[in-house]
C-alpha cells in the first residue's frame, strides 16, 4: 500500500518528511485552510508525487499552480463537475476526485466520474471540505463495486493502519493529515516514519 502525507506547509518540515520518501505529498491550495500552502517548494526526491489540493478552483488557478509548483496530480475536493474534470484531463495531468462520505452517500454518483479521473478519494463528510480529522464508517465501502483504485482518507491515525491493511478493496493509498500533526500544516516526522514502516510490513 502507498501513502500520501497531505497538508504540508513549512519548507523545513517538507524536506524532513520528504526524506522519508512517502509516495505522495499533498499541498492545499484553498485559502481558507489553516494548511494553505503559498510558500517556496523545496526540492524533493524525484520519486515523490506532488499533489495539489483544490476546492472549486477555476481551471486558470489550477494551471497556474501546476506550472508554479510542478504538480504531478490534482486533487479536486469541491463540487467539481464531470465536465470540469474532462477539461482538466486535457492538460494531461492525473486527477483524484474526492467524495465526502457519510451514511447517506450514494455510490452510484461515482459512475459518471469513472472515465474522467484516475483515482477516487473517499474522505469523511464534515463541516470543512477536508481535514476534519474524523474517520467515516469504512463498512460503507462494501457498497463500492468499481475497479478504479482509490485513496482512503479522513481522520486516519497510526492505530488504524493495521485494520486498513486488512480491507479487501482496491485501496491505492492511504491519505493522512491532521492525526500526524503537531499543529496544522506541521507534520510529526516520527509519526510519519512509523506510518511508513507500518504500511511497508
Ligand atoms: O486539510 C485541509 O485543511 C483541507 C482543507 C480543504 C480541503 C482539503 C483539505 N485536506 C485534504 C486532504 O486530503 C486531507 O488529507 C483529508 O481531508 C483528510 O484529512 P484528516 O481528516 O485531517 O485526516
Amino acid at each position: 500500500m502507498r501513502i500520501k502525507i497531505c497538508g504540508m506547509k513549512y519548507p523545513e518540515n517538507i524536506i524532513e518528511v520528504g526524506s522519508l520518501l512517502p509516495d505522495y505529498m499533498g499541498f492545499i491550495f484553498w485559502e481558507k485552510s489553516s494548511r494553505f500552502f503559498d510558500g517556496t517548494m523545496p526540492d524533493l526526491p524525484q520519486s515523490i508525487q506532488k499533489v495539489g489540493v483544490f476546492v472549486d478552483a477555476t481551471l486558470e488557478e489550477i494551471i497556474s499552480k501546476i506550472e508554479k509548483y510542478n504538480l504531478n496530480l490534482i486533487q479536486l475536493h469541491g463540487n467539481e463537475s464531470v465536465e470540469f474534470c474532462q477539461n482538466l484531463k486535457k492538460l494531461d495531468i492525473k486527477i483524484i476526485k474526492v467524495f465526502s462520505v457519510n451514511d447517506d452517500f450514494n455510490f452510484e454518483v461515482l459512475k459518471e466520474y469513472e472515465a474522467v479521473c484516475d483515482y477516487f478519494l473517499f474522505d469523511t463528510k464534515g463541516e470543512l471540505p477536508g481535514g476534519n480529522g474524523v474517520t467515516f464508517n469504512w463498512k460503507l465501502l462494501e457498497k463500492y463495486n468499481l475497479a478504479k483504485p482509490f485513496f482512503l482518507s479522513g481522520g486516519i491515525g497510526l492505530e488504524d493502519l493495521e485494520k486498513i491493511k486488512k480491507i479487501n478493496l482496491p485501496i491505492h493509498a492511504i491519505d493522512v493529515n491532521s492525526k500526524f500533526e503537531m499543529e496544522p500544516g506541521l507534520k510529526n516526522t516520527k509519526l510519519c516514519k512509523d506510518a511508513l514502516r507500518c504500511i511497508s510490513m
